[in-house]
C-alpha cells in the first residue's frame, strides 16, 4: 500500500534536502526513503531527507531527524537547521524568532533574522565542539609542539572535531575534485573513525577567509556543510591559522562562524531557501 507524501525541497547554500512534516506524514522507513528520494535521476534529487516534528518536551519546540543520501541517520545538520527555521516561521508553524530545535546532538537554538514575513538569515547556536584528544593531536614535533592527527600510512595530517557529528579537517592547497574523490571516501571509512567521518579540505585565503570543500559522510561531495564549516573554523583556530571568527567559503556559498570564547559555543550564520514543493508516492 503506497502513501502519498507531501514534501518541501530546500537548500542551505546549495546543501539540498527534502523536508517532510512528520506530524502530517508518517514515513515508515525513512532510511529507505532517503536513499530512493535522494537519487537525482530516479527520485526527487537531494543530499538527503529531513523530518520535522513537534517536540514533546517543555525544553524544545520542534524536532529534526536527518538522513544522508545513503540512508544513514546523522546526529545533526547545520544547513538543514537553518532551513527548518525558515520553514517553520514562513509556513506559520511558529511566530517565534528564537526556536529550540531538538536534534540527536541535543537542543540547538535557531535565531531568525526576519524582514516582514521573510526569514533573511538564521544564526544557529551549534553548541560546544568536541575535541577528541587521542585523535586530536596524535603527534608532537621535536619541540613538543602539538601537531595534528596523522592518518597512518596515508601520511595525511588533519584535525578531528565533532559538532555532534564527526569531522576530520585537512588544511591543504589541493581542493581539486580528483583529490577529494580519492581521499574523501578512504578517510570517511578510515579505521580511525569507527562512526565514519565527514572530511573537510580547507585552505586559508589571502583575505583570511577559509575556502573549504567537503566529502560528506553518507552523501559524498556536497555544495556545503554547516557542521563542517563549524569544524573547519574550530580547527583553523586550534592550529593557529585564524582567530575565533571565520568566513567559510564553500562551493554553494559562505557561512559566518564564530567560536565564542565566553561560552565555548560555535555560532553559525547563513541563509536558507525554498526551491519547490510536491508529492511523492512511496
Ligand atoms: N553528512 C553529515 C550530516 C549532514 C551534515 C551537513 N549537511 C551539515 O550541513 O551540517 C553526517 O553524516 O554527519
Amino acid at each position: 500500500m503506497t502513501q502519498e507524501i507531501g514534501f518541501t525541497k530546500m537548500h542551505g547554500i546549495g546543501n539540498d534536502y527534502i523536508y517532510v512534516d512528520s506530524t502530517l506524514y508518517n514515513i515508515k522507513n525513512p532510511e529507505k526513503a532517503a536513499i530512493a528520494w535522494s537519487d537525482r535521476h530516479k527520485g526527487i534529487g537531494s543530499d538527503g531527507l529531513v523530518l520535522i516534528g513537534k517536540a514533546d518536551i517543555p525544553e524544545a519546540d520542534f524536532t529534526m531527524r536527518i538522513f544522508n543520501a545513503d540512508g544513514s541517520e546523522a546526529m545533526m545538520c547545520g544547513n538543514a537547521s537553518r532551513c527548518i527555521g525558515k520553514y517553520l516561521f514562513e509556513k506559520g508553524l511558529t511566530k517565534k524568532t528564537s526556536i529550540r530545535l531538538l536534534t540527536a546532538a541535543g537542543i540547538k537554538v535557531l535565531n531568525l533574522t526576519v524582514e516582514g514575513k521573510v526569514v533573511k538569515n538564521v544564526t544557529v547556536d551549534m553548541g560546544e565542539p568536541v575535541l577528541d584528544n587521542e585523535r586530536q593531536f596524535a603527534n608532537t614535533d621535536a619541540n613538543g609542539k602539538e601537531t595534528t592527527l596523522k592518518i597512518s600510512e596515508k601520511n595525511i595530517f588533519g584535525t578531528f572535531v565533532s559538532m555532534g557529528n564527526p569531522h576530520f579537517v585537512i588544511f591543504t592547497d589541493d581542493l581539486t575534485t580528483d583529490s577529494i574523490e580519492h581521499y574523501g571516501p578512504q578517510l570517511e571509512h578510515d579505521s580511525m573513525f569507527p562512526e565514519r567521518a565527514n572530511i573537510e579540505f580547507a585552505k586559508i585565503q589571502e583575505d583570511g577567509s577559509i575556502r573549504m570543500r567537503v566529502w560528506e559522510r553518507g552523501s559524498g561531495i556536497t555544495m556545503a556543510c554547516g557542521t563542517g564549516a563549524c569544524a573547519t573554523a574550530v580547527a583553523a583556530c586550534l592550529t593557529k591559522r585564524t582567530g575565533r571568527t571565520a568566513t567559510i567559503s564553500m562551493d554553494g556559498g559562505e557561512l559566518q562562524i564564530c567560536w565564542n570564547k565566553e561560552d565555548n559555543h560555535v555560532y553559525m550564520t547563513g541563509g536558507a531557501e525554498f526551491v519547490f514543493e510536491g508529492y511523492i508516492h512511496f
